[in-house]
């Protein structure tokens, strides 16, 4: 962070702090680390910073209802710094616990009232009731608003001061009952607070109405009732507090333009609703500072200090209030819960950091830096100590407090006591580094299915359960991956070459990631986890969520490499996972006068350390291969090429962090990418980043999930009416968790789905799906061979125009089909994800040998092994996190291939016929088999499904992206032959 000291008109005693560069435009200045508009140009800048989203000529209808506030205007404004508003003038935001009587008139807004109000508001709206769709839903806010507030209050009274509780302390021999006494307190207290406020038969407003609170959607409807009630400024403020929490709305963004340009709505009217006390007393801050008032800088800050403490723990009793699946278990239960509550509070600085629609990151240690500044312009140097003190806590090695320490400290009034630090942040970093630390001590639990918040790679889980005699390198060899050079071979201790540890696919996604970098002066681009989230925040964009899933796993999958490697006695933690690219700089005439490092830094030959440690350690992975350029060079004490390496998809790199090292930036022009990772034993110096990536990426999961979700009986009954029929079940097939359908696909898509794997297969591909081995023969019986197309291989093929758009349209709605059918079938109350699709067909190799006594897929379960005692064993190499299986059959004009459910002693317990469009759903522990293919081909559709979404398969969302940019590009083409005639 730079440093508000660094500001204007200097004090003497700062004439030796850097100065850094000046802002560009003419009317800003620097603050902090951005360029904030002067008072002549102060406007509320977040609506600038939104008009920087839609830069082009853009022309929209916003409204669903018919005629909408419309727009066509090309703005260009330079305004690519990010700012925030400091205009906005404070409203009366404090709900207070409303008064006994009150309470009683209260009492009628039950929640179901919140519903009744939000229900009727919308449906005013689409009958164009506008008085009553604003009334309506201006109540709802109000009523949902205070009624949050108040359960808010029970809960931090409650946990402040349980004593209101009658109970007395409970004391048990029992050891679990020790523990909750504490806890019986805490709640009796909150369901009488709550009882007494809310009224006994007050039920909790279900989680999708909370959903369309807090992603503000009343105010999407109210701005356009406002608008129609011919109140613009209500108007401009309600789309104003929508866009606050929806910025990548451009409907919406283009209505709080028009608001301003086109019914010229003052600034100071686009007020967020939803503002909370501290924002407001911030923007007062911030506006004091850059008219250099220190006494209302130091007014304001403190009271947005005072307000910030009182949100955030607000913000953790509220993680205790939110709904949670729990396990059945009592200790599973309660731990599952403790899990949830944890994460949740871990989020509650990102969330109180977010001011406008932009999150400073550092914002409570920034406070502490304006306060210092400002008290030192009063001359309380004391009080600037203390904040001095107080900010080193944040950041103990920042070179700008610490000569501002010195400054402060050659003041006469200054003493050494006064540099002590305010207990409120104390407590604060306290907290966070227990929360921390908590998340760090339950790492390896898992939670169940989707409520995994700590991922693990298969490889991982595979770590965990060998013992260490075990031969771990051979079972990584199994999945592809070797080890080329070690030690050694490579000159020096702590070094190693690996390959395959990631397959092309994984190269290519993470590969997505890397658009739109800065270039360092150097010619290095950097990519970390910091900017994964902001991205995805700005745009959940389901693509790019996916690549970050994909780069979440391959950390992971390195990690543990490396980690079994040089099989440490202290596990190594990730320090920073970035994705670093070089090409040559801009000015690549010039030689570089440094070394080149794959962390995107470069080095000159005398800074480069002398001392290798176990301590610190880099892996390098390559995110794409290249013959000539590029290579990764070990370096000697004479910095004289040791040993130099090739760039190859999946290639890792391994070197202590202080072993020497360079590499060759490519002469054509082109980028040289790798996934860069840099480990430490010291668990304190974990990225933090890396484990908040996971818990949104799972928030995004569960929203996505929560909003598609639908009733059983209706998707079923939707299945019926398109001619799909049960055909088999339980009974008939002599187990729970198995049934057979027919007619889920139409001839015609069996025979679209045969040709692609005849026509664009890959012989063998996808089979061994972590490496791609072609092998023409079964791994199963020599007598047939095997074909097959992964729905990332058709996603590509379509991509390419080498497959029809049509046919990879059916693959992915067939696949979908399935999956539904089976989560509804099987009632299951989370949601269903695909482990792996694949396509495949069976060819008897010799036709003539129909006295086969082999299978085509001999007896086994989808999940677990089978031992020889007939027990399945949920352990590597199986796909252990495998719950469904289904397969969707698409012929039958081939000799045997009957599929059948076994006996653990695998005899034959029940057969189905494959035929077109019939599907077998089971669950992935059942045993079954395959009886020989004797004739002919047999193709079917084979799909696994997970309920834990860490291991989704993310080929399907690639694939429907190219699907959809394909029929774009279809609609386009047939739109201008059109026009042509
Ligand atoms: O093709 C079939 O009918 C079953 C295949 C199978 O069980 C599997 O691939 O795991
Ligand atoms: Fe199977």
């Amino acid at each position: 962070m730079s440093d508000p000291l660094k500001k204007g008109q200097l004090h003497s005693a700062y004439s030796n702090f850097r100065l850094t560069s000046f802002c560009k435009h003419k009317h800003t200045v620097r603050y902090m680390d951005r360029c904030v508009f002067t008072r002549s140009t102060l406007f509320v800048i977040s609506l600038l910073t939104l008009l920087s989203l839609i830069n082009s000529c853009l022309s929209l209808d916003s409204s669903s209802a018919g005629e909408g506030v419309k727009i066509e205007q090309k703005l260009n404004l330079d305004l690519n710094s990010q700012i925030v508003s400091i205009a906005e003038e404070p409203q009366d935001e404090s709900a207070q616990l409303p008064s006994k009587s009150f309470q009683k008139i209260f009492q009628e807004f039950q929640s179901k009232t919140i519903m009744d109000l939000y229900d009727g508001g919308v449906k005013a709206y689409e009958n164009q009731l506008w008085y009553s769709c604003a009334s309506k839903l201006e109540r709802a806010v109000s009523t949902y608003k205070l009624t949050t507030r108040i359960i808010s209050n029970c809960r931090l009274n409650c946990k402040k001061d349980p004593s209101q509780s009658k109970l007395y302390n409970v004391t048990s021999e029992e050891e679990i009952f020790q523990h909750v006494g504490f806890l019986l307190k805490i709640a009796d207290c909150l369901r009488n607070c709550l009882d007494e406020s809310l009224g006994v038969d007050y039920k909790p407003l279900p989680s999708d109405y909370v959903h369309l609170f807090e992603t503000r959607m009343p105010y999407q409807y109210l701005q356009y009732c406002y608008y129609k009630l011919d109140q613009p400024k209500k108007a401009a403020a309600a789309s104003y507090t929508y866009f606050l929490a929806n910025h990548e709305d451009p409907d919406n963004t283009l209505n709080v333009v028009y608001y301003r340009d086109e019914l010229h709505v003052p600034e100071s009217d686009f007020q967020d609703l939803e503002r909370a006390p501290y924002k407001a007393h911030y923007g007062r801050a911030l506006r004091a500072y850059v008219e250099e008032d220190w006494k209302s800088v130091i007014s304001h800050v403190e009271q947005t200090l005072e307000e910030y403490y009182l949100e955030y723990e607000r913000c953790f009793s509220d993680c205790e209030g939110k709904e949670f699946p729990i396990g059945q278990e009592f200790s599973t239960g309660v731990t599952d819960w403790l899990v949830y509550i944890l994460a949740c509070k871990m989020d509650c600085p990102f969330v109180l950091n977010k001011i406008y629609t932009e999150t400073i990151e550092n914002f409570l240690q920034d406070m502490y830096h304006y306060l210092q500044f400002a008290y030192f312009h009063v001359q309380d140097y004391e009080k600037a100590a203390e904040a001095t003190e107080t900010y080193l806590l944040f950041d103990s090695s920042s070179e700008i407090m610490q000569k501002n320490k010195e400054i402060l400290k050659a003041k006469d009034q200054v003493r050494d006591e006064d540099f002590k630090p305010r207990q409120e942040v104390v407590d604060y970093l306290k907290s966070q580094e227990d929360i921390h630390s908590l998340v760090r001590s339950m790492r390896a639990y898992r939670l169940p299915n989707e409520a995994n918040t700590e991922v693990k790679e298969p490889l991982e889980s595979l770590a965990e359960q060998q013992s260490p005699s075990e031969d771990w390198m051979s079972r990584y060899e199994q999945h592809g991956m070797h080890l080329i050079a070690k030690s050694v071979d490579l000159n020096r201790q702590w070094r190693f070459v690996s390959d395959g540890l990631f397959s092309g696919e994984k190269c290519e996604e993470i590969f997505t990631l890397i658009e739109g970098l800065k270039k360092g002066p150097h010619g290095s681009e950097i990519f970390d986890l910091k900017r994964a989230q902001q991205k995805l925040k700005e745009n959940l964009d389901e693509e790019y969520e996916a690549s970050l899933g994909v780069l979440v796993r391959a950390i992971g999958i390195v990690r543990q490499y490396t980690m079994h490697y040089f099989d440490p006695e202290t596990p190594y933690v990730i320090k920073k996972s970035s994705l670093v690219c070089w090409s040559s700089s801009d000015k690549s005439e010039e030689k570089l006068d440094c070394y080149p490092q794959e962390d995107g830094t470069c080095v000159k030959a005398d800074a480069m350390p002398q001392e290798l440690t176990s301590n610190l350690y880099t892996t390098v992975t390559y995110l794409h291969s290249a013959d000539e350029d590029g290579d990764f060079v070990f370096l000697n004490e004479d910095m004289k090429a040791d040993r130099t390496f090739g760039l190859k998809c999946g290639r890792t790199v391994g070197f202590s962090t202080g072993d020497r090292h360079t590499l060759k930036i490519p002469k054509d022009g082109s980028k040289r990418c790798a996934m860069v990772l840099k480990y430490s034993k010291d668990p304190k110096e974990e990225e933090k980043d890396y484990t908040k990536l996971i818990i949104l990426l799972h928030k995004v999961d569960q929203l996505r999930m929560a909003s598609a979700s639908q009733q059983p009986e209706v998707i079923m009954k939707r299945f019926a009416d398109a001619g799909v029929k049960i055909v088999k079940e339980a009974k008939e097939l002599k187990a729970k968790e198995r049934f057979v359908a027919d007619k889920v696909a139409s001839e015609a898509q069996c025979s679209t789905l045969i040709n692609m794997v005849l026509s664009a297969a890959l012989v063998g591909d996808g089979y061994i799906h972590l490496q791609s081995k072609p092998s023409a023969i079964s791994p199963h019986t020599e007598h047939e061979m095997f074909r097959g197309v992964t729905i990332y291989r058709a996603g590509k093929l379509a991509h390419e125009d080498v497959l029809p758009v049509g046919a990879l349209r059916d693959f992915l709605e067939l696949s979908e089909n399935s999956r539904l059918l089976v989560e509804k079938y099987f009632n299951l109350t989370k949601p269903l994800y695909f482990d792996f699709t694949h396509l495949v067909c069976r060819t008897a190799v010799d036709d003539s040998n129909k006295k086969r006594e082999d299978l085509s897929h001999p007896v086994h379960a989808d999940n677990c092994v089978l031992k020889p005692d007939g027990s399945c064993v949920k352990e590597y190499p199986a796909f252990i996190e495998r719950d469904y299986s289904a397969l969707l059959y698409l012929n039958d004009d081939f000799d045997g291939g009957e599929f059948f459910f076994a006996h653990s002693n695998k005899t034959e317990q029940v057969s189905i016929r494959p035929t077109c469009g019939r599907l077998v759903g089971f669950n992935a522990g059942h045993f079954h088999g395959v009886r020989a293919v004797k004739s002919g081909t047999r193709c079917a559709l084979a799909l696994w499904f997970t309920l834990d979404p860490y291991f989704k398969e993310l080929a399907h969302v690639v694939a429907r992206k190219a699907l959809n940019d394909k029929e774009e590009q279809q609609r386009q083409r047939e739109k201008a032959a059109h026009e042509d005639l």
